[in-house]
């Protein structure tokens, strides 16, 4: 059977890596889509989705899991959204969301979809996370070590700080939360 989980994964953090390990003890393959592909450099989504695939890919290495990363750009209209995703992916038997429009949109599309409870979410959110890099606070120890590799390979860090600082002074390019 094949799972299909999709996540902005900005960045990917142990609360995702947390639902990739319980899904793998129900499917034999995973498609992990990258959503919002083609966003990046702003302090919702500050990573590419080239370095997303990276952070990803990396993090689940260890799993006995076969993964597909598939980047998956938004579209204007939700009500086409499942066709889009589908075009785009390997064919799966069934979804992995918490996102309650995700949950919408495939259950309306017929496709199953299964979500679960919420792990250590008051601090395993991307929000906080992409706030603690701004201020400093510790966040290593919220995502998986591959993914501290990525943030420091790309400076990922000073990135989030510059883009916070563009949004902060009211930027055209800004993307506040
Ligand atoms: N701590 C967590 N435990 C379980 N599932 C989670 C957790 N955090 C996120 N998810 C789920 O993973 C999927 C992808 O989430 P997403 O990439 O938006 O992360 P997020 O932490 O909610 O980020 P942001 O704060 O940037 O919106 C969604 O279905 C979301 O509900
Ligand atoms: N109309 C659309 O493009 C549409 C609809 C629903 C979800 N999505 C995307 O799916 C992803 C869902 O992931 P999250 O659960 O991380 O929000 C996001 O990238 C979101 O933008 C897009």
């Amino acid at each position: 059977m094949r799972g299909f989980y999709i996540g902005r994964f900005q960045p990917f953090h142990n609360g995702h890596h947390h639902m990739v390990e319980e899904i793998a003890e129900e499917v034999d393959e995973l498609v992990l889509g990258i959503g919002s592909a083609g966003d990046s450099h702003t302090m919702r989504n500050p990573f590419t989705a080239g370095e997303r695939i990276m952070m990803v890919s990396k993090s689940v290495d260890e799993l006995d899991l076969r993964t597909y990363p598939v980047p998956i750009e938004d579209l204007e209209r939700n009500s086409v959204w499942v066709s889009h995703v589908q075009s785009m992916s390997p064919q799966f038997d069934v979804a992995y969301s918490n996102n309650p429009l995700v949950v919408q949109l495939f259950r309306e599309a017929g496709v199953e979809v299964r979500s679960s409870p919420m792990f250590r979410r008051e601090v395993l959110e991307g929000a906080e996370l992409r706030d603690r890099m701004v201020r400093g606070d510790g966040w290593e120890t919220l995502v998986p070590d591959a993914v501290t590799d990525v943030i420091e390979e790309i400076d990922g860090v000073e990135r989030i700080r510059r883009v916070a600082d563009t949004d902060a002074n009211g930027d055209d390019n800004a993307d506040p939360e």
